[in-house]
């Protein structure tokens, strides 16, 4: 089984998939590092390198194959791998997809201190930040609402989101 977690930067994909995948004994991917990783590159030199048309189709490969060649995965996405090509599509075929929710304010919090590691937001300023992320996310919710699970994460332990997805997956 692979268990995919979507969701926007910043509402826990790495952070809740690592303490899943230990709890399961499955196996971690992190789709930004596996591109990065396999590019010997980090996602912002590949945005700034190549662009980042160059870095959806790099991403719609990788997921191409762990999606066709992964067994007991938990599977963190990149925020923005869902809205792209007809990856939400393959995603649910292939595994059971689950979107983690965080508030503006949870997600503003949490992104204003660790901005330079994404792209997308490196360049805007705290006092743009929420305002910026109310848009993008209210463009992005129609693909999220997509997975077939959604959980929300605002003002709870990871702990206890982890115990969540597995009651809803009944493992
Ligand atoms: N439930 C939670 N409660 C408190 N802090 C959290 C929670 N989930 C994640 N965090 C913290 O929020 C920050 C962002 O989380 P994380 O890196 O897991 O997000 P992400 O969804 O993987 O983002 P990206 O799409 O950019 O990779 C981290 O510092 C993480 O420790
Ligand atoms: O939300 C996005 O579009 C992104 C999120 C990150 O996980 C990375 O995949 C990259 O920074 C783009
Ligand atoms: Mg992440």
């Amino acid at each position: 089984m692979i268990i995919s977690l979507v969701g926007y930067m910043g509402c826990g994909k790495s952070h809740i998939s690592k303490i899943l995948s230990e709890k399961l004994h499955f196996k971690l991917i992190d789709l930004d590092k596996e591109i990065s990783k396999r590019n010997k590159l980090t996602i912002p030199e590949i945005f700034e390198k190549k662009g980042e048309i160059y870095f959806r189709k790099l991403e719609r490969e990788t997921l191409e194959e762990i999606l066709a060649g992964e067994e007991n995965v938990v599977l963190s996405l990149g925020g923005g791998t869902p809205v792209y090509y007809n990856n939400m599509e393959i995603i649910n075929h292939n595994s059971k997809s689950i979107f983690l929710r965080a508030s503006i304010g949870t997600l503003t919090e949490r992104l204003s201190k660790q901005k330079e590691k994404r792209p997308l937001i490196a360049n805007i300023s705290d006092e743009n930040l929420p305002e910026f992320i109310a848009k993008h996310l209210f463009e992005r919710n129609e693909f999220y609402n997509k997975a077939q699970f959604s959980i929300s994460t605002d003002s709870r332990d990871p702990e206890e989101i982890v115990s969540e997805i597995i009651e809803k997956l009944y493992l």
